[in-house]
Formats: C-alpha cells, sequence, structure tokens
C-alpha cells in the first residue's frame, strides 16, 4: 500500500530529500507550511506519519518540534541523517551583486551564516522552505531576488546556481525523525537507541540520579537537550537520546527512571541511523 507521508515543505525541500533517499520515491506525500500544520496532518489521521526535522549539526536543535512532539503525544519511529548542502540560485543570468533578497528557510539562514555575513547588501526574507521560494521566482520569473536550495533543487525549477555550497561547512547535517501516533512503543529486536523526557525536582544531584543511572546500565547518552516548561515558570524538561546494548532490560531502566522523575515519558525506542 502506498504510504501517506506529511512532510514540512514541497518537492525539492529537504524533507522531500528525506522519503526519497531513505524511505520511498513512491510515496504519497502532503506538503505541509508548518511544522504545526505536520503534526496537525498526523493527528488527524490524514497521514500514516510524519518526517520532522529536529536538530542541525551547525544550527542546532529545532526547539519547538521536541514540545509538539511530548503535548501530542507523538513517538518516534525511526531517525534519518542527510547531508546538508545550500546554494544560492536565482534567474538564469543574474549576478551576485544584482542580487538584493535571499528568501528561505530560517534554519538555512543560520547554516549559511558565514556566507551571509560577508553579503552585507543581501536583505534576508524567511520562508516555509528551501524550495517553495525557488518554485516562486521561477514561475514568477523575479529578478533581483535569490533563493538558498538544496542541491539539484535550482534545477529542478529552472533556476541557475550563483554559488555553491554557502553552508557554514561541510560537514553539515540534519537529523530528521519518523513521528507517529498511537505506534507499538515495545522495542523490537533491532532496535537499540531511545528518546525520553522528564522533568526534575530542583535539587541537589537531581540530573546527577538520572545519570548515574545511565552509567549503571552502560547507556551512552547521544543528546541531551533542556527547555523550559510552559506550565510551570523556570522549570525545565529535559530531552534524552541514549543508546543501548541488547543484553539490557530496557523497560527495568525506563521505568526506573519513571520512579526518580517527574512527567517522565518514553518518546520512542527505534533503530539508530547510520550518521
Ligand atoms: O526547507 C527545507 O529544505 C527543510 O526540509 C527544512 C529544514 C529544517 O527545518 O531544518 C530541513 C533541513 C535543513 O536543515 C534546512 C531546513
Amino acid at each position: 500500500m502506498t504510504q501517506r507521508i506529511a512532510i514540512q515543505g514541497i518537492k525539492g525541500s529537504n524533507h522531500h530529500k528525506v522519503v526519497c533517499d531513505f524511505i520511498s520515491t513512491k510515496a504519497e506525500i502532503k506538503a505541509c507550511m508548518s511544522f504545526n500544520n505536520l503534526v496537525k496532518a498526523i493527528i488527524t489521521n490524514q497521514v500514516d506519519y510524519g518526517i520532522m526535522a529536529i536538530e542541525n549539526s551547525i544550527a542546532g536543535s529545532i526547539l519547538p518540534n521536541y514540545k509538539l512532539i511530548s503535548d501530542h503525544d507523538l513517538n518516534i519511529t525511526a531517525e534519518y541523517y542527510l547531508d546538508i548542502k545550500h546554494n544560492l540560485a536565482a534567474l538564469e543570468g543574474q549576478k551576485l551583486d544584482e542580487i538584493k533578497t535571499v528568501n528561505s528557510h530560517q534554519m538555512a539562514f543560520l547554516q549559511c551564516g558565514d556566507f551571509l555575513y560577508q553579503q552585507k547588501h543581501l536583505k534576508l526574507v524567511e520562508d516555509v522552505d528551501t524550495a517553495l521560494p525557488a518554485q516562486i521566482i521561477a514561475e514568477k520569473q523575479i529578478s533581483h531576488v535569490a533563493a538558498i536550495v538544496p542541491d539539484g533543487t535550482a534545477e529542478l525549477f529552472g533556476l541557475e546556481v550563483l554559488k555553491s555550497h554557502i553552508q557554514d561547512n561541510d560537514l553539515n547535517s540534519t537529523r530528521f525523525v519518523k513521528v507517529e501516533r498511537n505506534s507499538q512503543i515495545l522495542p523490537n529486536q533491532s532496535a537499540d537507541k531511545a528518546s525520553i523526557r522528564f522533568e526534575l525536582a530542583h535539587e541537589p544531584g537531581s540530573l546527577f540520579k538520572v545519570l548515574a543511572l545511565l552509567q549503571e546500565y552502560n547507556v551512552n547518552m547521544t543528546k541531551i537537550q533542556s527547555i523550559p516548561t510552559a506550565h510551570s515558570k523556570w522549570n525545565y524538561a529535559f530531552y534524552i537520546d541514549l543508546i543501548f546494548l541488547p543484553e539490557i532490560d530496557i523497560k527495568k531502566l525506563m521505568k526506573t527512571l519513571k520512579s526518580i522523575t517527574h512527567h517522565f515519558k518514553l518518546l520512542g525506542i527505534y533503530k539508530q541511523a547510520q550518521k
């Protein structure tokens, strides 16, 4: 059966690349114009699941997406790492010094900070993704405006690349997660990574106790992110990703973590992806 997948952005965006490179070129894509709309598509069953960018190696975490996953009780069931290249694209024949405005996704601007800092004449205008601005420039034949697009997207819309690979470095990579509702969260045989969320009492050693427990289980923590919770002032939610060995009792570890934290949530157990 054809998979129905919600993504942020349109064909030619990095979300679209993730689906084509790692999942299927035949999926039925629901292009969403915001991460909120992507979640809405999942929770209203318009799609089977969504693909959501969660963090980038240059620009950092997309904090609102952690909250979206937790607030809507979504489960993370897979992850994907995509190498990200950014290119400045415009109508054929345009020169860099003729460009006045650059349109793209906010995360793309953050990943091209060094280049954009040098180009002080450029006005940056945020858009929903890295593909839609290119489509609009091409369709409406807009001069003096460029888009920051992934490899292949300028060609897709008939634009010319004025400057290629303008991201701050070549190690640039974005981690995406597969998010779905009501999925079976019990670990399968190959699962070796878990994402959890919890809150802690403002007490000396409360985070230390969690970390000590992870050490006891020989667990490798790959990420820790704290985000202020809105429901109580200056209290924090901790989001942790961890890699575990097949021999550990993961259910017991989760149960113990729940008992020493507040508002514990297991966001997902899945197989770690290749970086
Ligand atoms: O605009 C796109 O190409 C997207 O898929 C969005 C997005 C993001 O949200 O981080 C994805 C990967 C890149 O890091 C830049 C933008």
